[in-house]
Order: structure tokens, then sequence, then C-alpha cells
């Protein structure tokens, strides 16, 4: 006789999850030989939130295929996911829900393969926290990084370090405590801030959902206990308004019209409140706020609302309802990091949908300012993205949005791409900051000026421009000028290619296209020097003759001096003074000036140092001295 199964049906699940329980949704990041699948699923079965059929197959699976011998084999729980993608079908994200006493769960399973870079930012993309799996067996993998990288850059708030396979390890805490060193340096240097690090075996159950005694030295908590500890979704800054964008606008009838959509930010939002429209400005005030089961006197983040206003004002699906007296910012052009998600590479200036919140609007990517190496974060010049690459980009929009940073507030702050010929989802990305129009801006007049400046240091602000290969001697013959000049009581600075390379300009490579806006914003550092009546040395490669005259076009007449560090090829290549030439030889340096990328040699400089003949001390004599002379004004 059949025994009555006790388990809930799926129907009773769903209806569970209406019940009032936080929800908490997870990642969880690893491959399949990390044990993944097996933890997902003993988390899943150990939680008692297996549905019946579910688990029938799994015990009639583990039977037929299990690896287990007579026990139930938990991953062939997540494995049909495999079969799926063998079988060509596109999985987006595999989620799968399970709840306990006190809390329900949505977990995003994500491939660890770098061809599912987009799956596992999609996953990523709504969660609250993450795991990442590493085998103990193994150590930090090259996917780790990985993962880790893309969890830094979605702003996953908690990620659990799960050290699995401990059985395998002989249970040993040294080796435990080395992975979790190493896991730590790696976070902290992406920034990844909430970290828990448990020890584990999926396959065995220890410390998954109680304590186990074959790791006395562990005092827990057990991972199902963290997540159950863990807070969802980061409470919002409280200092921070609240937001409201306008899912759909409600219009039963004539005398009603309501605003519909789901609260966010940290500030509560009362009836009477003062609103202002975004993005026209209009401002109005919130007459009735009603929930789910009818009016409320406040809402808070996370709820899904509809409110009417005191007074008729023009408001569409897409706006945004804001506290009045604190706005969110609103712009046309943006920063953002860009994961490419289409088969079709994004090429700067074609024209795609942006869809942010409920809004649409035309976008063009206007330039690639860098590719990141997912596996080593570095920054790479790209004229493209492909499939699975992550850019940063600046993005021009046709016309002005409402929106908050990624990093603010996630729902204000990400939107996706969206091909307008196949309406295929192109991209995900996350504002990084506003690029503002320069329309908007104004230049302030200041009381102190330059001259004023100047003359406090008894000096003619001058502009120095040493152009050069790599290794012809700028860095030695300016670094001597200042010195010089200090002697003299002079007030100078040097921005230099390599130091300003560490900072200002960190995120731009070697492609010409990076070169160019190097060079831009050295300029514009170096006429706010001299506006502070400083000498500046300025020591960049600074390529292209068509910079170096928009550099000189910055300056007042006489200000700007060109100095040629004039070394041939051969010469700076002999002394290949950071060994960047024999690398650049070796093909294991890309676009290096002189080798495979141009170096066009100033056509009238104000002055040629021809290092091969004089020293460095006489050629910076030569430049102090033109410097000084007065009629270097002229
Ligand atoms: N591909 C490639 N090409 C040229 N230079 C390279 C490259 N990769 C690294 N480096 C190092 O970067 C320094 C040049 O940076 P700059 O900012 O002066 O270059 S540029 O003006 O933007 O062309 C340069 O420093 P210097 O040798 O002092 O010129 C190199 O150390
Ligand atoms: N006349 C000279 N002027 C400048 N540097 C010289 C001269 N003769 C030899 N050198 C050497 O050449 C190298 C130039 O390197 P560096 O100043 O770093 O070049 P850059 O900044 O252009 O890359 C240094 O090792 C320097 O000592």
């Amino acid at each position: 006789m059949a025994s009555v199964d006790t388990r809930p049906s799926a129907a009773q699940v769903l209806l569970q999850s209406a019940e009032t329980k936080s929800l908490l949704r997870f990642i969880t990041c690893g491959s399949v030989d990390d044990g993944k699948s097996t933890l997902i699923g003993r988390l899943i079965y150990e939680s008692q939130g297996l549905l019946t059929d579910q688990l029938t197959a799994l015990e009639s699976d583990s039977r037929k295929h299990g690896t287990q011998g007579e026990g139930l084999d938990f991953a062939l729980l997540m494995d049909g996911l495999e079969a799926e993608r063998e079988q060509g079908i596109t999985i987006d994200v595999a989620y799968r829900y399970f709840e306990t006493p006190t809390r329900k769960f949505i977990v995003a399973d994500c491939p660890g393969h770098e061809q599912y870079t987009r799956n596992m930012v999609t996953g990523a993309s709504t969660a609250d926290a993450a795991i990442v799996l590493v085998d103990v067996t193994k150590g930090l993998l090259l996917q780790t990084r990985r993962h880790a990288y893309l969890l830094s850059l979605l702003g996953v708030r908690h990620v659990i370090l799960a050290v699995n396979k401990m059985d395998l390890a002989s249970y040993s805490h040294e080796r435990f405590v080395e992975i979790e060193g190493e896991f730590s340096k790696l976070a902290s240097s992406l920034g990844l801030k909430q970290i828990w690090s448990v020890p584990i075996s999926a396959l065995q159950g220890d410390n998954l959902t109680a304590l186990s005694d074959r790791m006395p030295w562990y005092k827990g908590p057990a991972l199902l206990e963290l997540l159950h500890q863990l807070p969802d979704l980061e409470a919002p800054d409280s200092q921070r308004a609240w937001r409201l964008p306008v899912q759909y606008v409600n219009r039963p009838s004539s005398d009603f019209r309501g605003y519909a959509g789901t609260l966010l930010g940290g500030g509560k939002l009362h009836e009477g409140d003062s609103v202002r429209v975004l993005p026209a400005g209009t401002v109005s005030s919130i007459a009735r706020v009603i929930g789910p089961s009818g009016d409320l006197d406040r809402a808070s983040h996370g709820q899904a609302i509809t409110v009417t206003l005191a007074n008729e004002v023009d408001v569409s699906r897409g706006d945004v309802l804001v506290a009045a007296d604190s706005p969110c910012e609103i712009a046309d052009q943006f920063a953002a990091h860009i994961v490419w998600m289409d088969e079709q590479p994004l090429l700067p200036g074609r024209s795609y949908w942006l869809q942010i919140g409920a809004r649409t609007v035309a976008a063009q990517v206007t330039e690639i300012k860098h590719r990141v190496d997912i596996n080593t974060q570095e920054y790479i010049a790209a004229k493209r993205l492909e499939l699975n690459e992550i850019g940063f980009c600046n993005l021009y929009l046709d016309r002005a949005i409402p929106f908050e940073t990624y990093e603010q507030l996630r729902e204000l702050g990400s939107f996706v791409l969206i091909d307008r010929q196949t309406y295929s989802t192109a991209a995900a990305g996350m504002i990084r900051f506003a690029l503002r129009r320069s329309a908007n801006l104004h230049w302030q007049a200041l009381d102190i000026d330059k001259q004023a400046r100047a003359n406090i240091k008894q000096q003619t602000p001058k502009c120095i421009w040493f152009t050069g290969l790599s290794g012809s001697g700028k860095s030695t013959i300016a670094n001597l000028v200042e010195r010089k000049l200090l002697a003299l009581g002079h007030h100078t600075y040097i921005l230099d290619g390599d130091n300003i390379r560490h900072g200002l300009s960190k995120d731009l490579g070697f492609s010409d296209e990076d070169r160019v806006e190097n060079i831009r914003r050295v300029a514009e550092v170096a006429k706010l020097m001299t506006d502070a009546g400083l000498i500046v040395l300025v020591s960049f490669i600074s390529p292209f003759r068509s910079d170096r005259e928009m550099a000189r076009r910055l300056f007042p007449d006489g200000e700007f001096i060109e100095a040629f560090v004039d070394t041939s090829l051969e010469l700076a290549e002999s002394r290949d003074v950071k060994g960047l030439y024999a690398k650049a030889r070796a093909g294991q340096l890309k676009n290096f000036t002189g080798i495979d990328s141009p170096y066009e040699p100033p056509e009238s400089p104000e002055l040629t140092l021809a290092t091969a003949t004089a020293s460095a001390e006489e050629l910076a004599d030569q430049v102090v001295s033109r410097c000084l002379a007065p009629d270097s004004d002229a």
C-alpha cells in the first residue's frame, strides 16, 4: 500500500512562498567539479524543500545513474541542466527555489566556464549573496578569480567562500586557513567587503545544515545557518530619499489616476510628501498611498504600491517620482560597465535601445575606454566587445534620463541594451557616473587669477612638453631640469607618463584612441598647473603630432615649449631601460611605440635635445635657459 506523502506539493510550495518570510537570492559560483550541484542539491533536500516529483525522480535517477551506491546522488538534481545544455538549449540561468521555516531562498546556478559569463552576470545582478566554491584539493583557480571579479563588478554584497571536499584533505584546518587567506587577499584587492568562509563537504554533508564534529576547530556557523543570518537585499542607506519608477499608469476611470511601481531607496514615502516628477521636474504632493490590501500611511523600500497625486501633472510610464527636496540626477551621457551578451559584437557608434527601469531610449556607445580581461582584471584597449566581454564605456543617450549610479541603487543604475534589428538583449550595463553635458557647465569666476598666483611665486608659468620614444631620455632630463629650477627657487611639477598611468589614466591602454585621451587629460592638467602659476614639466611619449598641437593650443603664446628628446630607435632600444623593447620584439607587448605603433617626430619644436651627442646634464641646462629666457615669451 502506498504511504501517504506529507511533503508539500508544488502548488503548496508556491502558496507558502506568498507568505511574508524574508527572501534571500543567492548565486553559486564554481564548476560542477567543485561540487556545486551536490551542494545545491543537498541544501534543497536537507531543508525539506524538495518538491514531491523532484524527489521521486531523484530516487529513481540515483538508482539508475547515481555515483553514490545506495545513497541519493544530489548532483543529479542539477545535472538535468547539463543535459539540456548539451542539447544546445539556451538557458539563461537555472533558478532553484527552496525554503525553511524561517526563510525563502532562490538560488541561481550559473555554469563556471568563461563562455557562460553572461549567464553568471544575469544571475548575480539580482543576487544578495554568493557562494564561491573552492575545491580544497585544488585551491584558488583562475575561475575563482574570474568569479570574484564578476561579483565585485555586480556589487554582490555578501560573499561566502565555501571550501569544499574537506573530507579529501583530512579535514585539515591548516589547508582551510591557507585557502581562506589567499581568497581574502583576492577579495580585498577587488573591493569585496563582506566575506565569510566555511569549510564543508557537500558530499558528506559536513557543516551544511549543522556543525560537523569532524572539524571541531570550526566554530560555525554552518552554511545553511549562515544563509539564514545574512540580511536580504542590503537595507538601503536610510538617509537616501525614496524613488518610485512608474511601471504603469493606472487609470480605470476618469476620476482615478494612479502611478504604480516598486518603491526604492532608503527613505519612507508618506502621504502628503512633496514629490517631483522626473525628468520633467514638475512638483506635486502625494495624495494617497495604496498597497495590495488598501490605503497606507507610508511605504518603504521594496513595496509594490500605487500613488495618486494632489494635482494633475503629466506622468508617464518610465518617469521617476522622487522626494521633491532630494531628486536624483538627470543626464544623457554616462560612463558604464557593459557586459556584452550578443553574438554580434558591440560597435561604438551603432544605435541600440537602452532600457532602464520602465524607460526605453535610443543610445550609442561613443567610446570603449577599455575592455577588462575577466581572468586577470587587466585593462585592454578595445575597439569592439565580443560575446561575454566586459568593457568600460561612454554612452550617449538621445534624451536625458533620471538615474542613480549602480553603486547607490542597483535598480536605477542598471540597464540593458537591445539590438534594434533583432530585439535580442545585447548587453547588461551598470552606470558608474554621469558625464555631464558641457552646455550645463558654467565657468566659475574667481577673485585670484593666474597672474597673482605666478607673481607670488616670482616666476612666469611655463609648460615644458617633453616628447620622444620610450627610453629616449624624457624622464631623466625632466628630472634634472626640475632639480635645477628648484635650486633657483622656482615652483615646479613633473607630470610623467608612467606615474599618471597609475592614477588619472589608469583606465587607459596604448591603443591610438587611448593615447589620444591620455594626452588630452594630461594637457588639461598641465593647463591647470600653469594656471596655478607653476612651471610644469610634461614627460610623455605623446606620439601624435595632432595631439601635441591640441595641447599647445590650450596655452597662451610662448608658454608652451615643445622639447623633442631626439633619440633614434636603435639607441633607445639599445638602452632598453625597462626591458620593454625586448618584450615588444618578442611579441609579448603589443602597440609598442616605434615597433608596432607609430611615433611622429615634431616638425618645429622649440627645442631639440639630441641625446646621442650631448649629456643629460647639458641638455637639461639648455632647457632651463630656454625656460627662463625672457624672450621665450615672445
Ligand atoms: N605599448 C607601449 N607603448 C609605449 N609605452 C608603453 C607601452 N606599454 C607600456 N609602456 C610604458 O608606458 C610609458 C608611456 O606612457 P605614456 O603615457 O607616455 O604614453 S603615450 O603618451 O600615451 O603614448 C612608457 O614609459 P617611458 O619609457 O618613460 O616613455 C613605457 O614605460
Ligand atoms: N643624453 C642623455 N639624456 C638622457 N638620458 C640619457 C642620455 N644618455 C643616456 N641616457 C640614459 O637613457 C635612459 C633614458 O631613460 P628615461 O629617462 O627613463 O627615458 P624615457 O623617460 O624617455 O622613457 C636613462 O637610463 C639615461 O641614463
